[in-house]
């Protein structure tokens, strides 16, 4: 009996009650996180996606053909369509970019000479006003999200403005492009342009009317949903205390995640401190307003006290750190090492534009500069809190926090992060061999480990020849 109801669904032989139908098989190496310092590296590895975008088995040591053959042929797929992957490619999880800000694509690469709130005033809040254009977001929203799809970046996590429409727009786009998402409508009703600001019934009505469009956009079949709403004052800096309540009331209402900026430049943790003198630090602005849960996200935490950070750990928030933002715009070195040791959880963002990429390639490449700054900053003052087993980030670590991590920060990681049976494929196919790759490989030099280490210093999209999300291609070089 043959379990094939459509062409190119294939069925495991002795299910025939419920078949898990077989979509895709890869044959080759997989490279992904177990744990922040484990990184494991399967060669010879069978890995087959259902028609639901889950991982149904994984067969490692698979050494020869007849092997092959007998376990496909358990699964009733054809030989002839196992995807083969050579010496130079392997699977990776696809990126997750914790933190972006999708309307200031336009600016990206662009007014690094000035510091957050000076950057903000002069580049930022004007660009963003534009946004109240459809057709403005129209020109731009699809760019990026192709653009982030072409880079790896399977899930991003999206700032777009205070306007309604076109963030509805941008959840929309997200879904239809395959990507996975969490879009946010800003909320800013304080310390703001006069033609960039809302009022504070305006912001919280918005928001409603935003979380019950994005949770209407796609029913949840098959495991998760892949665009979700997410909760998004600016910063404590332009959001009134009624406002953040308000917000807080919201996120438990709808049980939502929230996302904003904490601790990321001198001068701003100074006015937080002007702006709400009654309460001892920015961490506990956010947390006196029910801001700050298991479910939130803060970029940068660059400065972060003690204090603080213990309170992020007790309310396990993650944190989303941005090194080439920080770099860019000079707002600090933040020290990741010293928060993974607290047992905070960290993932990696771009923060677009104050950080120039969109790349979370060059996300990792820059948070293993600035763990290496860190170091070697601590190690001149002799700094009796750096540790000395684990200096700086290494690249497990570094792999960790732009999957796994990401994974943690967005409450998904029991779906996405690692190849791991019953998970949703969300992955990367890397070709070390791609047409003008960035890289070379010397066969008497390189083994797989050394050709993964080159890819995340040396590689950019043009080795990746395919990005899944959910089973599905969603971009990639190779356009079959
Ligand atoms: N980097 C960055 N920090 C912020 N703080 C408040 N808004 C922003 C923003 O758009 N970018
Ligand atoms: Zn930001």
């Amino acid at each position: 009996m043959i379990f094939r109801l459509e062409p190119y669904f294939f069925f495991k032989k002795e299910n025939s009650k419920m078949p898990n139908k077989i979509s895709k098989v890869f044959y080759g190496t997989l490279i992904h996180s177990l744990s922040l310092t484990n990184l494991e590296i399967l060669q010879n590895t069978l890995l087959g996606i259902d028609s639901s975008g889950k991982i149904a088995f994984i067969e490692k040591n698979v050494l020869d053909e007849n092997t092959l053959n007998n376990i496909i042929s358990q699964w009733e797929f054809p030989q002839q369509e196992v995807i083969r992957l050579s010496k130079r490619q392997f699977l990776l999880p696809g990126f997750i970019d914790t933190h972006t800000h999708a309307p200031q694509y336009p600016n990206a690469g662009t007014g690094m000479d000035l510091p957050l709130l000076d950057w903000l005033n002069k580049y930022t809040f004007p660009l963003e006003r534009s946004y109240s254009s459809l057709s403005f977001a129209e020109k731009v929203y699809p760019m990026l999200v192709n653009n982030l799809l072409r880079s790896g970046t399977t899930t991003a996590v999206y700032f777009a403005t205070i306007h309604l429409e076109t963030s509805k727009y941008l959840a929309r786009l997200v879904k239809e492009k395959g990507q996975r998402g969490f879009i946010g409508k800003v909320n800013m009703d304080c310390n703001s342009p006069e033609d960039y600001i809302e009022t504070c019934d305006d912001s919280v009505e918005l928001t409603e009317e935003f979380i019950k469009y994005v949770l209407n956009l796609e029913k949840e079949e098959n495991g998760s949903r892949l665009v979700h709403p997410i909760i998004t004052p600016r910063f404590a800096v332009s959001c009134s205390s009624q406002l953040m309540d308000s917000l807080g009331l919201l996120a438990k209402q709808y049980n939502m995640p929230i996302q904003s900026h904490l601790s990321e430049n001198v001068a701003e943790i100074n006015f937080i401190s002007e702006l709400f003198p009654h309460l001892p630090d920015y961490t506990t602005v956010y947390d006196h307003h029910g801001l700050l849960n298991e479910k939130t996200i803060m970029a940068h935490g660059v400065h972060l006290s003690l204090k603080e950070r213990k309170l992020i750990k007790e309310r396990n928030i993650g944190i989303s750190h941005c090194p080439i933002s920080n770099f860019a715009i000079c707002s600090g070195v933040c020290n990741v090492r010293q928060l993974l040791d607290e047992g905070i959880k960290v993932g990696l963002g771009t923060d677009l534009s104050g950080g120039y990429s969109k790349s979370i390639l060059n996300a990792i490449r820059n948070a293993n500069i600035a763990s290496r700054v860190v170091f070697m900053s601590a190690s001149k003052a002799n700094d009796e809190s750096l540790n000395k087993s684990f200096p700086y980030l290494t690249l497990p670590e570094l792999t960790y926090l732009a999957t796994m991590g990401g994974a943690e920060l967005v409450n998904l990681d029991k779906i996405i992060g690692n190849f791991l049976i019953g998970k949703e494929f969300d992955a990367l196919l890397v070709d070390a061999d791609a047409y003008q790759s960035p890289l070379d490989v010397f066969d008497d030099l390189d083994d797989i480990e050394r050709i993964f280490e080159k890819f995340i210093f040396l590689g950019d999209e043009r080795n990746l020849k395919s990005v899944y999300v959910k089973g599905k291609k969603v971009s990639g070089t190779d356009l079959m």
